[in-house]
């Protein structure tokens, strides 16, 4: 079984700089989440440069929760360059089953081959095609519901997929694994999945996308599970939290890691 804080400690040895395409809401809030945990955040969307950036970048994460016509162009063009250069890139289908521009977007998007999906349930189920009751950015169904969409949107593009949730689900089409850290106040705090995808996106920045995405969820739900033993409500979290992801070592995610292959 890997050694998950191993994967954190590389991670941080090599500090990359990761390009986040992201929506207004989370601009600030997974940027300082992403310094916390040592990588380097720059959100860089304009259509002039997101593609000459994703060029020196060494990860990209797109994420589709403000979407304009504009920022779609610079979405397909960063992800080409990502995928042409092999680099690693994330897609957060935000709320992609809500309107006909997030489908097309959506579908666009996962044409470019995306290195790791990450989404909640219903947003996994809508990518994949199939019936979801998401609630614009949050879920409506249980990723247990989802694990058959990921499975199948896994074998079919080639990435892997994670299902956020209480207990997440991850898998490349052939292996599987369940995270099971984490706290309840997480989904209560907006932008918090949104800045998972950008850490998941610095883990992959140095090592294979499965562990990247299993890792790096592992050491998120620590972190909560650690806010929660000293914060009184979501906003005291939030600031635990970040404190939380600085202050986790190695030793800390191996002990602390919930992770079972399925
Ligand atoms: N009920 C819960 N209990 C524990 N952890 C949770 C719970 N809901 C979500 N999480 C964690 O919160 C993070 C964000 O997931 P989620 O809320 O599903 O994303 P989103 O905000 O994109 O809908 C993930 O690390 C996930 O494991
Ligand atoms: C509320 C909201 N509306 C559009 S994007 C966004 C943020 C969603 O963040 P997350 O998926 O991390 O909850
Ligand atoms: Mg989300």
């Amino acid at each position: 079984m890997t050694d998950w804080g191993t994967c954190l400690t590389t991670m941080r040895q090599g500090a990359p700089l990761v390009q986040n395409i992201t929506n207004y809401v989370s601009m600030n809030v997974m940027a300082n989440v992403m310094l916390a945990v040592g990588a380097s955040p720059a959100m860089v969307h304009a259509e002039q440069e997101a593609a000459e950036f994703a060029a020196i970048a060494q990860a990209l994460t797109i994420n589709i929760g403000t979407l304009s016509a504009h920022w779609i162009a610079s979405m397909k063009a960063a992800a080409s360059i990502a995928a042409q250069q092999g680099k690693p890139w994330v897609l957060d289908p935000v709320a992609v089953g809500a309107t006909a521009m997030r489908r097309q977007a959506g579908r666009d998007l996962l044409a470019l081959k995306p290195t790791i999906i990450k989404g909640n349930a219903s947003e996994i189920m809508a990518l994949a095609g199939e019936a979801a009751r998401g609630k614009g950015a949050d879920s409506a169904d249980s990723v247990a519901d989802a694990e058959g969409a990921a499975l199948a949107l896994a074998r079919a593009s080639g990435a892997v997929v994670a299902v956020t949730g209480p207990v997440d689900f991850v898998t490349d089409g052939s292996r599987s694994f369940r995270i099971a850290n984490g706290d309840a106040t997480m989904p209560r705090i907006t932008a918090l999945g949104c800045s998972l995808g950008g850490v998941m996106a610095a883990f992959a920045a140095t090592q294979p996308p499965l562990q990247a995405a299993v890792a790096a969820l592992a050491y998120f739900g620590l972190a909560g599970e650690i806010a929660a033993e000293t914060s009184q409500g979501p906003g005291s979290f939030a600031v635990a939290f970040l404190d939380a992801l600085h202050s986790i070592d190695a030793g800390t995610l191996s002990a602390g890691a919930k992770v079972t292959e399925a």
